[in-house]
């Protein structure tokens, strides 16, 4: 028979025959598939959960169907189609749904097992957990993938609470079910990212500048060519690890430094890197001195900046097509993100290296460095550092929800002082050549930190505010 659609009276034909040739595949013909549909139809059209479950149950204890042991395990996870929540018995179908090979079952599984916390009700068994992540893993499951990584980023220690991620050489010492291993992390974070999951594929994101365009970060760096709404970035982005972490490297300028700061497409570069899936972005510059105290060789976390640029593209929000829509009227303080910038001081101060936990940095238009009389005032008006890159790069990171920081190198000092030559790009050049091992310090061991936190909901808030700061009338 025949349906028109676009009828209501044969919509809700069709309907019902479907749930009555459900039925009859199931309870007459007993087709697990069948009756794994029934379930599927009870739960979706006729919204009746109990009886739903009760379908997924038997269908998974009689007719061992390894999806069906899957959903009946979420409703008991969830306290779905019956009176309350057990997790005890929600693993029970994980498991037998995984030893039918349903892979998202191994995964739930593996993470029931593996799980630490006040909310953890299930009796922790890491070896368990981790032969069932690895199978869904196996599977080309890419969250299990993803997961695993994760668990060999930081290693699982036998005393979960005994993990601090802010102290990594404490950590050296303790005792772990799984040791950490970088190696294996990058395999199963390769594996996660391959098989979709974008954040598997390149959380941190370090964009490069003058003198930090190409350094020698990742071992086999993989090369991505991207094109955004607002056009391409400034290079290809090079993709790699850095001890086991997934990160991805861009030229600020270009690798060969072919574009001024005024020319650079700041928007296609945080663009990319946030469709590449990250979700921080640490960024280097060079910078010139405006306070005696901020010595050439010194590092520079910014807190702030001033604006002296114009004319640059400054919001993501503008109508440009595939881009966000509305207006974007987003609060500058804090400019930076905190956590990522804690990283960085915490990175700078157990290197031991010389560094200012906070700094102003006014960003001038350029190309041309600043006249005296603009230097001068640039110290009246309380700036620390002056470049010419990270308005508006800090602005549109902060506008596409990321968690960006930046660590200075001081180069010179700039113009301003009594009897002493002014800034060039031989001065800032070589500066940095003599320095640079410090900044690929600092950046290394921050990748590290930002990796081994396990409280991400300060990403949720850098969301929420781009939400709340977007105007939009349909
Ligand atoms: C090469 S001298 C001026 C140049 O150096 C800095 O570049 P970046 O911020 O990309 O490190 C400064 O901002 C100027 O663009
Ligand atoms: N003095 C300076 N002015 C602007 N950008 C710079 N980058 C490095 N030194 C600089």
């Amino acid at each position: 028979m025949t349906y028109d659609l676009k009828r209501e009276e044969e919509v809700k034909e069709y309907v019902e025959n479907l749930g009555i040739e459900y039925r009859f595949g199931c309870y007459k013909e007993k087709k697990p598939e069948v009756c794994h549909l029934l379930g599927d139809y009870l739960e979706a059209i006729k919204k009746d959960f109990s009886k739903a479950a009760a379908v997924f149950k038997t269908n998974c204890d009689d007719y061992n169907y390894g999806k069906s042991c899957l959903k009946y395990g979420n409703y008991a996870l969830l306290g779905k189609g019956r009176e309350k929540s057990d997790t005890q018995e929600a693993l029970k179908y994980f498991e037998k749904g995984c030893e039918l090979n349903d892979p998202t079952a191994c995964l739930h599984a593996g993470v029931i097992l593996t799980a630490t916390g006040p909310a953890v009700t299930v009796q922790r068994d890491v070896p368990k957990g981790y032969n069932y992540l690895k199978k869904s893993c196996d599977q080309n499951d890419a969250m299990a993938c993803h997961y695993l990584a994760g668990m060999y980023l930081t290693g699982v220690p036998k005393n979960p609470t005994e993990y601090n991620p802010h102290n990594p050489e404490k950590n050296k010492n303790l005792d772990y079910l799984i040791k950490p291993d970088p190696i294996q992390a990058f395999g199963f974070a390769k594996k996660g990212c391959e098989n979709g999951n974008i954040f598997a594929c390149a959380n941190i994101g370090i964009i490069g500048g003058s003198g930090f365009d190409d350094p020698d970060l990742f071992e086999n760096p993989i090369p991505r060519d991207v094109d955004t709404p607002f056009g391409k970035p400034s290079d290809v982005l090079l993709e790699g690890s850095i001890k086991g972490v997934s990160c991805v490297l861009l030229a600020r300028h270009g690798r060969k430094h072919q574009y001024q700061p005024s020319d650079v497409n700041y928007r296609a570069n945080i663009w990319a890197l946030k469709q590449i899936g990250c979700t921080h972005i640490l960024a280097t510059t060079a910078t010139g001195s405006l306070v005696e105290n901020y010595r050439p060789g010194d590092l520079v976390i910014l807190d702030d900046f001033i604006d002296r640029t114009w004319g640059r593209k400054c919001t993501f929000f503008d109508g440009t097509s595939g881009g966000p829509r509305g207006v974007c009227h987003l609060p500058m303080r804090p400019a930076f993100c905190e956590r990522a910038r804690g990283a960085l001081v915490t990175a700078a101060n157990e290197a031991g290296l010389r560094c200012h936990e906070r700094g102003t940095a006014v960003t001038i238009q350029g190309p041309r460095f600043s006249s005296r009389a603009e230097s001068l005032m640039h110290r009246q008006w309380g700036a620390h550092v002056v470049n010419m890159t990270t308005v508006p790069e800090v602005v549109l990171a902060k506008e596409a929800g990321l968690s960006y920081a930046a660590v200075a190198l001081v180069t010179d000092y700039d113009c301003w002082r009594d009897n002493e030559q002014s800034v060039s790009v031989s001065e800032v050049l070589e500066m940095f050549a003599r320095n640079i091992k410090k900044a690929i310090q600092v950046i290394v061991e921050a990748v590290v930190l930002l990796a081994a936190e396990d409280d991400l909901t300060y990403l949720d808030s850098h969301t929420d505010l781009v939400s709340s700061a977007v105007m939009l009338k349909d």
